[in-house]
């Protein structure tokens, strides 16, 4: 059957992060997305390429970029040096795949690599005429620095199309960055209005502009810039990094996929992050529930904004592993109702589906065996950088106003508290510390004209997730049994509205020894000193938005 695109067949969006494309560019496009196109269309997103490391990827040196452009006391050569570092790179892979794929007898392909090299090197001659022009005049706004950060996927999506022509499939380069324009068809008002919300409405009409753009792209597989827009206040302030998951989710909706897939370097989503807990549990299904806390709350599996997308679009997300293409990965439903999804197959044999239908798996939507229940939470995660602080009231006004005052203060600060506690006259908060601390200092500034102010820094958010947490009499009062035979203080208790999370604030310090009390004595996976593989870990550190 030819690898082409077919009215007859479904959709499948496939999304690939920086580290997967870095290392694993072959096993994608010659094993991967071949073996996919046999029974469905395939839309390839693509994040911007890292070699080992996010922090050492395209992005990161994009960022180093702007540094450079906006310090020109640290001097040209460093602008020059890093753009020069970002154009071999991409070559560096061009050359390797262009090895042994030019061979005369296909002669199409030499012009498909030369095509490619004359696209980096002019991709990185314009970046460099625009942070040169940046440095003279020694500003770059949110948007300009969103055009810089544009390069990196667009530059992936080049090297992946002419790794799949080498494999004899045609591939169309689909750049997303005039996305946000382009949507609202010089509709100002409407655009302006969206921009203030960023809300579902404007998302809706990107991944329509979205799936038209798949659509024109024929018979060919449409490889998409996961960078989708540059807008006010910048993608990168508003979405954060890891846009590129939010970006595959509008293309799956945008086409009416029948499947995401989120390929990664891990198997799935697990009981806890399997690079601290190493008897941590591959989880077959989560609910978008339970998948939206872990996301929020530290497990930086997926973008978290790709979660209300899937929910709306009503298509199910798979998190798959390049280093582990036969594995069935997580899914994700995105409803209580299930999707139309059929699990992949039944390699993990305690959390066997095979002993279900396929119509009472999905109405399972994760939770399997024939009880279908989890009597035990699903799994947790932590977030560290946390600074909690106390704010006692100066008594000068009514506990409404007090609130008012102290929320009003995050606001202007930009502040995100992951947790809150209150009373009439104190409120706890939880807050993500600020990438720069003297932030920190000046909040705590703005508050102390609200009350009384108590700082405790170093601390860390334990939070324990399960979507049968809600029927689950007297789990908390065993997190907290269990957590005090460790030892282990707990300064701030939070419980959702949707009762599936038990957070809880505790030291910094005390989260390795929380986080193993947790998983073996409330999830009950005893601790195994069996080797499993770890995926080395190439995340950044750090909260989504900044
Ligand atoms: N509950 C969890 N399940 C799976 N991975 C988790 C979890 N919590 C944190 N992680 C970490 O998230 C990382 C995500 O995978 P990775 O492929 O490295 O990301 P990326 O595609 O962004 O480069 C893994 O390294 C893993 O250790
Ligand atoms: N390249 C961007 C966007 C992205 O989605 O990355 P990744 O897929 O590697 O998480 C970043 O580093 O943030």
């Amino acid at each position: 059957m030819p690898l082409i695109l077919s009215e007859r067949k479904p959709w499948i969006v496939q999304k690939y992060g920086g580290t997967s494309l870095g290392k694993l560019l072959s096993t994608i496009t010659s094993t991967i997305i071949p073996g996919y196109l046999q029974n469905s269309n395939i839309a390839v997103v693509c994040s911007a390429i890292s070699g080992t490391s996010k922090s050492q990827g395209t992005t990161g040196l994009l960022f180093q970029a702007i540094e450079y452009a906006l310090h020109p006391q640290k001097g040209q050569y460093g602008l020059n040096a890093t753009i020069d570092a970002i154009r071999d790179n991409h070559l560096d892979l061009g050359r390797t795949l262009r090895l042994g794929a030019d061979d005369g007898s296909r002669l199409e392909l030499g012009k498909v690599f030369t095509e490619l090299e004359h696209g980096i090197v002019e991709d990185c001659e314009s970046l460099r005429v625009f942070l040169v022009a940046a440095q003279t005049i020694g500003e770059l706004s949110g948007r300009s620095k969103d055009r810089v950060i544009a390069v990196g996927e667009k530059l992936a999506c080049r090297v992946v199309v002419s790794s799949l022509a080498r494999q004899g499939i045609t591939a169309k380069l689909v750049i997303l960055e005039d996305l946000v324009d382009k949507g609202y068809s010089g509709d100002k008002h409407r655009q302006v209005e969206a921009y203030d919300t960023l809300g579902p409405r404007f998302f809706d009409v990107l991944a329509t502009e979205i799936g038209r753009r798949l659509e024109d792209c024929g018979e060919s597989v449409p490889v998409v810039t996961g960078f989708f827009g540059m807008m006010p206040g910048s993608l990168i302030r508003s979405v954060g990094r890891g846009y590129s998951d939010l970006c595959a989710a509008m293309c799956a909706a945008g086409i009416s996929a029948s499947e995401l897939q989120i390929w990664k370097e891990v198997d799935g989503i697990f009981t806890a992050d399997p690079r601290k807990i190493p008897s941590a549990r591959l989880l077959p299904t989560v609910t978008l529930e339970e998948a939206s806390e872990l996301t929020y709350y530290g497990s930086e599996v997926i973008h978290p904004f790709t979660m209300e997308q899937i929910r709306t679009a009503n298509i199910p997300l798979r998190i798959k592993n390049v280093k582990n293409p036969d594995g069935n990965g997580t899914i994700v439903y995105p409803s209580q109702s299930g999707g139309t999804t059929t699990p992949e197959s039944n390699s993990d044999p305690e959390r066997s589906v095979s002993d279900l239908s396929i119509s009472t798996f999905m109405r399972a939507n994760g939770y399997y065996g024939v009880s279908q229940n989890r009597r035990t939470p699903t799994a947790l995660t932590t977030k560290d950088s946390i600074v909690l602080i106390n704010i006692q009231s100066n008594r000068q006004k009514k506990s409404h106003g007090f609130l008012a005052q102290v929320f009003h203060k995050l606001d202007v600060m930009k502040a995100v508290a992951d947790l809150i506690t209150s009373s009439e006259q104190l409120v706890s908060l939880a807050i993500s510390s600020f990438d720069e601390p003297e932030k920190t200092t000046r909040l705590i500034a703005e508050l102390e004209k609200c009350g009384k102010v108590e700082v405790f820094s170093d601390m860390a958010i334990v939070s324990v997730i399960g979507h049968k947490m809600r029927n689950m009499v007297g789990i908390a009062g065993q997190i907290f049994s269990k957590l005090a035979t460790g030892g282990v203080n707990i300064y701030l208790i939070g419980q959702g509205a949707s009762e599936i999370n038990i957070s809880l604030v505790i030291q910094k310090q005390d989260t390795l020894m929380a986080m193993n009390i947790i998983h073996a004595d409330v999830l009950g996976i005893p601790k195994h000193t069996a080797h499993i593989p770890i995926v080395q870990n190439s995340l950044m550190k750090g909260p989504w938005l900044f």
